[in-house]
């Protein structure tokens, strides 16, 4: 069955399963979205925004859907599980993006046969730029997998990975944009300092961004070697990089991942 053929529902329309949904249909606008969520309001404006097929119930979501999209929060899921449990047959394929929850705590509260597959994506999905990771529960066949890892790399980019380092991944991907928004606010704040308008900060700020990520991906060469590339002898670019190293920005951003790691492996206790 092709992708397109396939009719996704989304259990929560929060933060997160709005970026999905907005990026599936980026992605594929021919493909039938169903959604349900507590907040009606919510459901109502991304039916006018978006044309998706929303309900209040997730049953009625998950009667309609071959694959069912888990985007609630990760502290609540094992109660909607139970509720859900005898509406998920062996037919659907279930996908959770719940941080720290692990494959076989959701298979446990589902019926045995449940094919269930785990995603680490991010919010860079609402513009086709997320960074995935997917693994998969005892059920899940191949064919769920490639179909899962087409989804998401519809969305960005996708790999498939042991769930052992799923925690790993959503410290950093998964938790990733939000250590980078405040790289970007703050770069821009020493430009306006400098005398730029905040719009133009902003952009030239963001561009910088996307375009030194662009050449680690693009290039394929090691970030040390592309810093080089820009750092002169006794130039500009030496003397803000020795401002951030006093800073300790390195540790910085590691412990950031190792700390937001570590939280995801709590989350699944
Ligand atoms: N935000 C992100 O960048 C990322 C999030 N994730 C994961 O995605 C999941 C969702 O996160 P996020 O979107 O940020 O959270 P949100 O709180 O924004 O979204 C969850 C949504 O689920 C709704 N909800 C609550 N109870 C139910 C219910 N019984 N049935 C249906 N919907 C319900 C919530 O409504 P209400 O608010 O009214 O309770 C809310 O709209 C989490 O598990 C998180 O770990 C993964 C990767 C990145
Ligand atoms: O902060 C969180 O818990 C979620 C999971 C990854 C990104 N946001």
């Amino acid at each position: 069955m092709q992708l397109t053929d396939r009719k996704i529902g989304f259990i929560g329309t929060g933060k997160m399963g709005e970026s999905l949904i907005r990026g599936i249909l980026g992605a594929h606008s021919e493909i039938s979205i169903y959604a349900s969520d507590v907040y009606e309001p919510a459901l109502e404006r991304l039916n006018k925004e978006l044309g998706i097929n929303v309900s209040t119930e997730n049953a009625s979501t998950i009667m309609n859907s071959d694959i069912v999209v888990l985007a609630i929060k990760p502290q609540i899921l094992k109660d909607i599980l139970a509720q859900i449990k005898d509406d998920i047959t062996s037919d659907k394929l279930v996908i959770s993006i719940a941080a720290g929850v692990p494959v076989a705590a959701i298979e446990d509260e589902l019926n045995s046969d449940a094919r269930v597959i785990r995603v680490m994506p991010n919010i860079a999905a609402t513009v086709a730029e997320a960074a995935s990771a997917i693994c998969t529960g005892t059920n899940a066949t191949a064919e769920d997998a490639e179909v899962a890892l087409a989804i998401f790399r519809s969305l960005g980019s996708a790999i498939q990975i042991p769930e052992k380092l799923m925690d790993a991944v959503t410290g950093l991907s998964g938790s990733g944009p939000a250590y980078i928004f405040p790289v970007i606010e703050a770069m821009a704040d020493g430009a306006v300092h400098e005398g730029l308008d905040r719009a133009s900060a902003i952009t030239l700020a963001a561009q910088t961004v996307l375009g030194a990520a662009k050449m680690v991906l693009e290039t394929g060469m090691h970030p040390g070697e592309l810093k080089d590339m820009v750092t002169s002898p006794a130039g500009t670019t030496i003397r803000g990089i020795h401002t951030l190293e006093e800073s300790g920005v390195r540790a910085a951003f590691m412990n950031a991942v190792i700390a937001s790691s570590e939280r995801s492996k709590e989350l699944g206790k």
